[in-house]
């Protein structure tokens, strides 16, 4: 591969004497990773299941190394939401930032969702998760990968971050800012960035990154915790961009992260902070520091929220409360939005902000049309198999499975004396989506823009 001449001098200047190292890690084949979902299994269970040979990443609890042999994109467990495919530095930044069950997260730059889908899991179902991006055609990839991971408490929104961080001041407790960057990080992996570098250079990102850092800045609460990354080695993009927004706000302090012995500290002073190379790792190219904001910081007035038309699942009509009394899930703590044909459920605090452009707001449980309710692949990726009454279990080398995923009838009778018709077909286990029965054969309702190709 021709590297720029001038990013050459730069990583010279930066690596001194680990130049030539560095340079060679280009000889070596890149690195394939998976991250195991938390919200539907364990490590330890996927592993036992997956029938890939895999390797532990060493600093990731739930990633793993796999062989290209092993496709793990052409499996139905990928279609289960089980894993998602991450290259493994790209998941160091949602492993260091501490989500917990019930906290505020807002992912900022999100598309298409390698690190939102890490931080959704991790909150279990509690507080929720607000998924941006300024793209609203990346933005849309964003929700069908947040959908597959079955994460239910989730706002998706298409913003700018001025406008959100209007609508939310001080309010969220952890913050991800996987800003937009050169991209050097990924040369190794995908040439073509070397050459779109040549026209975007490090310098074309520093107005944007400044900007984002800022208006995360604005959106953290006192005490809550930011992460910024980036997948380029450029000082100005990463530590020098940090060092700016230290310097605006002395309220915000570094924290350090997990360590694992491949982790370079940041330069510039920036110690706290956690370079990722090729050369040092089994992985490709990463920045990332953790940040906190000082409880003393004055926390301004949120903004005003939607009046939202919450309804309690007993509100509902006849038609949805039937279907809904066939899942084993508690719906009575949050509340339902139905909008148009579309009915939503929202996790206990979570509220919309006026003004704002959503496109996905909580779980979409279906559509209730002409008096009737179909469920929608959401709600079927939110559940867990024992959630629903009336399944149609298939083990993954079935030829079913895959002729289920590519949208074909299956052969398979499953009536039942009630005669109520839907079906959560699953996997090994886990859900895929939707069928109705139909006399002796099983009608497809899996989502037809997420086919088996
Ligand atoms: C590095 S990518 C994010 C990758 C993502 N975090 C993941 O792990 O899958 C940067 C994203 O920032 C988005 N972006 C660019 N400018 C933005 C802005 N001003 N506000 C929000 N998002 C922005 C881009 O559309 C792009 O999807």
């Amino acid at each position: 591969m021709k590297l720029p001449e001038r990013y050459c001098e730069a990583m010279k200047e930066l690596l001194g004497d680990e130049y030539s190292e560095y340079l060679e890690s280009f000889q070596k084949p890149a690195a394939h990773g998976l991250r195991v979902n938390s919200m539907k299994l364990r490590s330890s269970d996927f592993c036992r299941i997956s029938g890939c040979s895999l390797e532990q990443i060493p600093w990731i609890e739930n990633g793993f190394y796999y062989e290209d042999a092993c496709a793990p994109a052409r499996h139905p467990h990928y279609y289960a939401g089980l894993y998602y495919l991450q290259e493994p530095s790209a998941m160091t930044p949602a492993s260091r930032l501490p989500v917990v069950p019930g906290d505020r997260v807002l992912d900022l730059c999100a598309a298409p969702g390698g690190k939102a889908t890490e931080l959704g899991a991790r909150l279990a179902g509690e507080g929720f998760l607000l998924a941006n991006d300024i793209s609203v055609s990346r933005a849309k990839a964003l929700v069908k990968n947040l959908e597959l991971a079955g994460i239910p408490n989730l706002f998706v929104t298409g913003e700018r971050p001025e406008r959100l961080a209007e609508a939310y001041p001080g309010y969220f407790d952890k913050i991800l800012i996987d800003a937009p960057c050169s991209g050097e990080g990924m040369f190794r992996r995908d040439s073509r960035m070397a050459v779109h570098w040549e026209t975007a250079p490090p310098g074309s990102y520093l107005e944007i990154q400044r900007s984002l850092a800022e208006h995360g800045f604005q959106m953290l609460r006192p005490g809550g915790m930011m992460l910024y990354s980036t997948c380029t080695f450029s000082r100005e993009e990463d530590e020098e961009c940090i060092l700016q927004l230290l310097d605006r706000h002395p309220e915000l302090e570094t924290v350090p992260v997990r360590p694992y012995e491949g982790f370079v500290p940041g330069f510039c002073g920036l110690s706290d902070a956690v370079r990722i190379f090729p050369h040092k790792m089994k992985g490709e190219g990463h920045f990332l520091v953790l940040l906190r904001k000082r409880e003393d910081g004055a926390a301004p007035a949120a903004r005003e929220e939607a009046e939202e038309p919450i309804i309690s699942g007993g509100q509902l009509p006849e038609g949805i409360r039937d279907f809904l009394a066939h899942i084993r899930k508690d719906f009575s703590e949050g509340g339902f939005l139905l909008e148009r044909d579309q009915l939503y459920y929202l996790t206990p605090g979570m509220r919309r902000k006026k003004g704002l452009r959503y496109l996905r707001s909580g779980l979409l449980m279906g559509t209730w049309n002409k008096n009737r309710f179909e469920p929608s692949q959401a709600l079927a990726m939110a559940l867990r198999k024992e959630e629903f009454g009336e399944t149609v279990d298939l083990l993954s080398d079935d030829p079913r499975t895959v002729k289920y995923l590519k949208g074909e009838t299956l052969e398979i009778d499953s009536r039942t004396a009630s005669g109520f018709p839907w079906r959560l077909v699953c996997t090994d286990g886990y859900p895929l989506g939707w069928a109705k029965a139909s006399g002796a054969v099983l009608k497809n309702k899996y989502c037809p823009g997420w086919r088996w190709q």
